[in-house]
């Protein structure tokens, strides 16, 4: 498994079983020192068999000593926590305990408290009492009760707290994961579009990361003098003129560049890929004499300018886009990147979280075109079905680049349905299927005067997906929003009629969100795109929305639209002091908080 450069922890997660103090004859302490371990045990190994880092290995979780009963026991664990590098902590106890004693005090820590659900000892009132605790002192803490009452010496974990217990992990993980990182912007602002004018305020202390910053033209350095892992370009090189399937070239005949030259700008474009990773994770096999650039930008994320000044004269950045974005390249299964295009900072942002959330590729896309049934018929004389229809239409998402490979579809699961696995879950066969069902067509002159490449695919299969698009505000600062649905899988030839009216050349996903037909946002299909922040998305597979509203709380970035069912909404125990409307609370409690690396 090919492992993550990145520098810097990954984040561990701490339990500290709490416990009642009280000895003397009776030993209250003494009788439950067993079943308070027990739980942490048990929520060690949920953690353990469930959680994986972006780089796939196990989330690592380490228990306390000792239970924790009084304050020299709160500070000890403390002390153990800061030197395993524990940036989440979940306290977990059956009976009542001696809140501001023994609750985690550490300001940078991500909280939650699990009260068992037994009636034999006050658990539950302990997480009361310690949850009212933490909001007191500002430590917002995610609370946990099952619940059914369990008998005492059950150390079964039940679903509805298995299903909290994991969601607040995953989060949790994906959120604190981002600290000490960096976002490596390459170039500057992308033809005027807000997204990327890159805000380092905002991803210091919203996310805890480092802005990196390198001029374009460090990748012609590169290319230049030689400043890359030839015996990878050579590899890379070989792998994709074996693998690419090159497609048709659009453009007039007086415009087309030569067979040599589209040669030569495919190494040239295969030769960007392998220097933007360099770029954003260094690479332990330069020549000695660049050591400085072997170090890389210790980058979890970037975005590639392109246009103008670069597209208009050089080849264009989309195999590299498309390729790292990816989760396999010519040294198979890997880590997916995220490299946006445009630069669209904001997006790339997007497209991290769920990349955290998930461990799977992600899709950058415009969001083109809704295509209302009335449309649809008109233009082709196909009735929509199922849950296009049920939208009320669908939306065209589409952009030249930095689209995953894997959202067409190609990969299929143990029963033959089409899924875009977690990256270690690829199989050499998904590889095959989705490299056959990609083309490479010569970029189209108008937009892309420099030539080069843009991947095209069509998502053909039925797939959960969530779109999201993380928006700046001014005065109001961060915020998200959030669109569950479905690709759509159109008949070929309707498919086909519609995207001939645009970019024919490029990925091309048909998205269903998941409309209610109520006055708002989610209407149908095109009041989401009327309410969408910004010409981009970011696309993830699966529904994650409930993923995302967690994390989100964690960061203090607040939810605007979403489509995520109440129930499955998880924040901290304190949003409910900020009243009884979910988006409002969520709101006024992230600025109340303020963002974490303040
Ligand atoms: C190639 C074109 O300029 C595209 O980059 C443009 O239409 C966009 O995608 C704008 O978001
Ligand atoms: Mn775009």
């Amino acid at each position: 498994m090919a492992k993550s450069r990145l520098v810097g922890s990954y984040p561990v997660i701490g339990i500290r079983p709490t416990i009642d103090g009280r000895r003397g004859a009776l030993d209250v302490r003494g009788s439950l020192e067993e079943q308070t371990m027990n739980m942490a045990k048990s929520a060690a190994k949920l953690f353990e068999e469930n959680l994986r880092y972006s780089n796939g290995e196990p989330v690592k979780v380490v228990i306390a000593d000792t239970t924790i009963g009084r304050v020299g026991e709160s500070a000890a664990c403390a002390d153990k926590f800061r030197k395993e590098g524990v940036d989440i902590t979940l306290t977990v106890t059956p009976c009542w305990c001696y809140g501001a004693e023994t609750m985690d005090m550490d300001p940078q820590t991500i909280k939650a408290v699990w009260g068992f659900n037994g009636t034999e000892r006050p658990g539950a009132v302990y997480l009361a009492s310690v949850l009212a605790t933490h909001a007191q002192k500002g430590l917002p803490a995610f609370g946990i009760y099952g619940h059914d009452v369990q008998e005492a010496d059950d150390t079964s974990i039940p679903a509805d707290v298995e299903e909290k217990l994991l969601r607040f992990g995953r989060a949790a993980v994906a959120a604190a994961s981002m600290r000490g990182k960096s976002y490596l912007q390459i170039g500057s602002v992308t033809m005027g579009i807000g997204g990327s004018i890159i805000d380092s305020d905002f991803i210091e202390s919203y996310l805890g990361m480092r802005v990196e910053s390198v001029d374009e033209v460090e990748i012609i350095r590169r290319m230049t003098e030689g400043i890359y892992d030839h015996a990878e370009f050579e590899k890379a090189l070989k792998w994709a003129k074996e693998t690419c399937k090159i497609g048709w070239d659009k453009n007039p005949e007086e415009l087309q560049f030569s067979p040599e030259k589209k040669e030569e700008q495919f190494e040239f474009v295969v030769k960007m890929a392998v220097i933007i990773k360099e770029l954003m994770n260094g690479c332990d096999n330069l020549d000695p004499a660049f050591s400085e650039e072997a170090i890389g930008h210790n980058a979890l994320a970037a975005g590639f300018q392109g246009q103008r000044q670069w597209t208009d004269f050089y080849p264009n950045g989309d195999f590299a886009e498309a390729m790292l974005n990816t989760s396999f390249d010519w040294n198979g299964a890997r880590e997916p990147y995220i490299l946006a295009t445009e630069n669209d900072v904001l997006n790339g942002l997007g497209m991290m979280f769920m990349k955290l959330l998930t461990n799977r590729a992600q899709i950058f896309a415009d969001v083109r075109t809704y295509w209302s049934p009335e449309a649809v018929k008109k233009a082709t004389g196909y009735d929509l079905e199922g849950v296009a229809k049920e939208a009320g239409g669908f939306l065209h998402l589409i952009n030249s680049g930095a689209a995953c490979l894997d959202a067409n579809g190609e990969a299929k699961d143990e029963n033959g349905n089409a899924v875009m696995k977690q990256w270690w879950d690829i199989t050499e066969e998904d590889q095959k299927a989705i490299m056959e069902n990609t083309e490479w067509c010569m970029a189209d002159n108008g937009y892309f005067r420099g030539g080069g490449y843009s991947s095209r695919y069509e998502t053909k299969a039925q797939m959960p997906a969530t779109m999201i698009r993380l928006n700046l505000v001014k005065g109001l600062g961060p915020v998200l929003q959030i669109a569950e649905g479905w690709t759509v899988a159109l008949p070929a030839e309707v498919s086909d009629k519609l995207w001939k009216r645009t970019d024919y050349t490029w990925p091309c996903t048909w998205f269903a969100p998941r409309c209610d037909g109520k006055e708002g946002p989610f209407k149908t299909a095109y009041d989401v795109m009327n309410n969408w922040g910004a010409n981009h998305g970011a696309i993830s597979y699966g529904h994650i929305g409930a993923d995302l509203i967690t994390m989100c709380s964690m960061l203090r970035i607040p939810v605007s639209m979403h489509n995520v069912p109440e129930k499955d909404i998880y924040r901290p125990a304190a949003w409910n002091a900020f009243g009884m409307d979910k988006e409002g609370a969520d709101f006024r409690a992230c600025k109340n908080y303020g963002p974490l690396y303040k």
